[in-house]
């Protein structure tokens, strides 16, 4: 058998495109092999999907793949979770913190997307830890798996956990049995900064193979020479000299354009009439893309963002968590019975420092009119009911992965907007004239002809009420039989009656345009969901957002050292890599043109920005 490799390549150097010739050709020449191929991009999955028709083949998540191996080891997993719980080092947290933990876990451990270890159910960081230790422990479930797949294919190795490297690499290895581990990757574009360098020790010692593909078939010259001047780890990137790469015409790289536009105060409107995007068209969400650093920044544009206000940004919920903190600093047990008003009360919880010092918090988060709303819905709760306020972006907007028809990640999306996007899916479905699919999906049952005429005149009228409310719109779904009211729902609105309070007033075209957006009908997306896709034209908007993981005028402001305080200058080197990596990812999504825009940018950014781009490509769009 053949050797460990790993896979390594810039931008546009075709890893994906090898990772499905690789599969393509396993399956021409092993018919009978098994193949594991761990992604976690849309873009290989549905790479893979289109391309690759491979039996035998199964595409999961890493934490898919390791639950499956170890799931059915039910006595292994309690004994190595509660081992891990009780451990000096608590690498696992115990849910009675301070005891020896030993709940025998009753029900048997389950994975889920949230924690409560107490119950059994563990979430995503405890799989890799508890599938680590179990392959440490218990080589049989190395045995299985190397019985089970004969061959293992990282994709996006840059963002795997060393400690899933460890368990291929090194348990796995320690068997007689051998299978072969492909990685595939770029450290330049890893996300989240886990993985990368770990697999250089394996390469050192032979047991890794590294293989570089140096060529660029993606990107037209003038990407490929910004990619370049991004790139730190000495690797220059050619053109390809395949005349058939896509980004070659007449036999030679295509030139591209790239364009750094400013104006002196944020406007999006103004970049958008501009002569640099002429002949893009915006709502074509295949061709174009404009991406953001957050979601936030998006759903203002998109639609939806009262429903992101909500879920990201809700005073209460952050209140609550904050009296709950300072309650358990100050040594005083609240007992769950009291109104909460009542609770805050037995705090003396005040601004030590800055402009509202002195103030109570409560009187300060009364001064928003707005709050004092929220606040009034829920100060005669009992503490313990305002404690179970729970909510989180990530059961809004979190986004599924689909291959070959089966979800191979789960949104993490709370049932309530699970049931909105079951109505907006009855509607699209609808308007695309899926008549089957509609029937297949509604609760609405059809029987005759005269039950098909119902269905169109009640979708109809689904469709028209677009500018109703969120809760009107559910209960005429409801009352027509169209989307059930189901006791899941029921139980979800009962256990979460402020977030319901909250969303039920809010239109349901902010559901749509939430939806579009998601499923990618819309030109609009992350800086972070973007990686392994491409598109024609690119528009790069560059402000921060608020979010401190990441600093564009680093990116560009070679003297911004000498300006930042201690704190922030032993922040800068992880958050001006960081910055990079994410650049370097947007950049290179472009396929021919690409477009970064920076509002309010000071002198010394656009010396930085003159330094990348060139003078003649730095655009001031107030001067044009
Ligand atoms: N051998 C090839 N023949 C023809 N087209 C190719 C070949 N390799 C890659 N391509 C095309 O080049 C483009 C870039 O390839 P691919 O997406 O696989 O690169 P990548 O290395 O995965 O990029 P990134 O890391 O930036 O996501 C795609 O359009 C792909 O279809």
């Amino acid at each position: 058998m053949g050797h460990h490799f790993l896979l390594s390549g810039g931008a546009g150097s075709g890893k994906t495109f090898s990772l499905v010739e690789v599969l393509q050709s396993i399956s021409s020449l092993v018919p009978s092999a098994h193949i594991a191929c761990i992604t976690y991009t849309n873009a290989a999955a549905i790479e893979i999907k289109n391309r690759a028709s491979v039996k035998n083949l199964r595409v999961s998540t890493i934490h898919d793949f390791l639950w499956d191996s170890i799931a059915q080891f039910q006595k292994e997993l309690k004994v190595t979770l509660l081992e891990l719980i009780n451990e000096p080092d608590n690498v696992i947290k115990s849910p009675t913190p301070g005891e020896i933990y030993s709940n025998e876990f009753e029900n048997g451990i389950q994975y889920k997307e949230y924690v409560r270890i107490g119950n059994g159910e563990i979430s995503h960081d405890e799989v890799l830890l508890l599938a680590h230790r179990m392959f440490k422990k218990y080589p049989r479930l190395c045995d299985l798996l190397l019985d089970k797949f004969q061959f293992i294919f990282v994709d996006e190795y840059q963002d795997t956990s060393p400690l899933v490297i460890e368990i291929l690499l090194n348990f796995l290895q320690a068997r007689k049995k051998k299978n072969i581990i492909g990685f595939f990757g770029d450290s330049m574009q890893s996300i989240y900064e886990t993985g990368v360098g770990v697999i250089d020790g394996y390469i050192e010692q032979g047991i890794v193979v590294k293989v570089i593909k140096e060529q660029n078939r993606r990107n037209p010259q003038s990407v490929i020479d910004i990619a370049n001047a991004l790139r730190k780890d000495g690797l220059i990137q050619q053109p390809s000299d395949d005349i058939s790469a896509p980004n070659m015409k007449n036999s030679v790289v295509k030139q591209g354009t790239v364009k750094f536009a400013y104006s002196k105060s944020f406007d999006l409107k103004k970049v958008k009439s501009s002569i640099l995007v002429q002949g893009w068209d915006f709502t074509n969400a295949k061709e174009t893309k404009e991406l953001r650093l957050t979601h936030n920044l998006i759903a203002n544009e998109a639609g939806f963002s009262q429903l992101m206000e909500i879920y990201d940004n809700d005073p209460i919920a952050a209140f609550k968590k904050a009296f709950k903190e300072e309650a358990k600093k100050q040594s005083i047990q609240i007992p769950n019975d009291v109104p909460f008003e009542d609770a805050v009360g037995l705090l003396n919880w005040t601004y030590k420092r800055g402009p509202n010092k002195g103030k109570s918090h409560l009187d300060v988060l009364l001064e928003a009119p707005s709050n004092k709303k929220l606040f009034e819905h829920i100060k005669r709760w009992p503490y313990e009911k305002v404690q179970k306020i729970y909510l989180d972006k990530d059961s809004l907007i979190d986004d599924k992965v689909v291959i070959d028809g089966v979800t191979i990640k789960e949104p993490k999306r709370d049932r309530l907007i699970q049931h909105l996007f079951k109505i907006q899916e009855l509607i699209s479905l609808y308007e695309s004239k899926q008549y089957n699919e509609l029937i297949r999906m509604t609760s609405f049952r059809v029987q005759s002809v005269a039950d098909k005429v119902k269905l169109k005149t009640a979708i109809e009228h689904l469709k028209a009420q677009n500018g109703a409310s969120i809760a009107t719109v559910i209960s005429y779904a409801h009352k027509e039989g169209l989307c059930i009211i189901d006791d899941q729902l029921q139980e979800f609105i009962d256990n979460n009656e402020y977030l319901y309070w909250r969303v039920s007033d809010i239109a349901f075209v902010e559901v749509q345009n939430l939806y579009k957006y998601i499923e990618g009908y819309m030109p609009f997306s992350t800086q972070h969901k973007i990686k392994g896709l491409e598109f024609k034209n690119v528009l790069i908007v560059l402000h921060n957002g608020g979010w401190n993981n990441y600093n564009f005028e680093y990116l560009f402001n070679h003297n911004v050292g000498a300006m930042l305080t201690p704190a922030q200058k032993r922040s800068y080197p992880n958050i001006l890599r960081r910055t990079q990596k994410l650049f370097y990812v947007c950049c290179t999504r472009a396929k021919d043109n690409l477009v970064v825009y920076y509002p309010s940018p000071s002198d010394e950014i656009l010396e930085g920005a003159v330094n990348l781009f060139g003078t003649k490509n730095c655009i001031d769009l107030d001067a044009e």
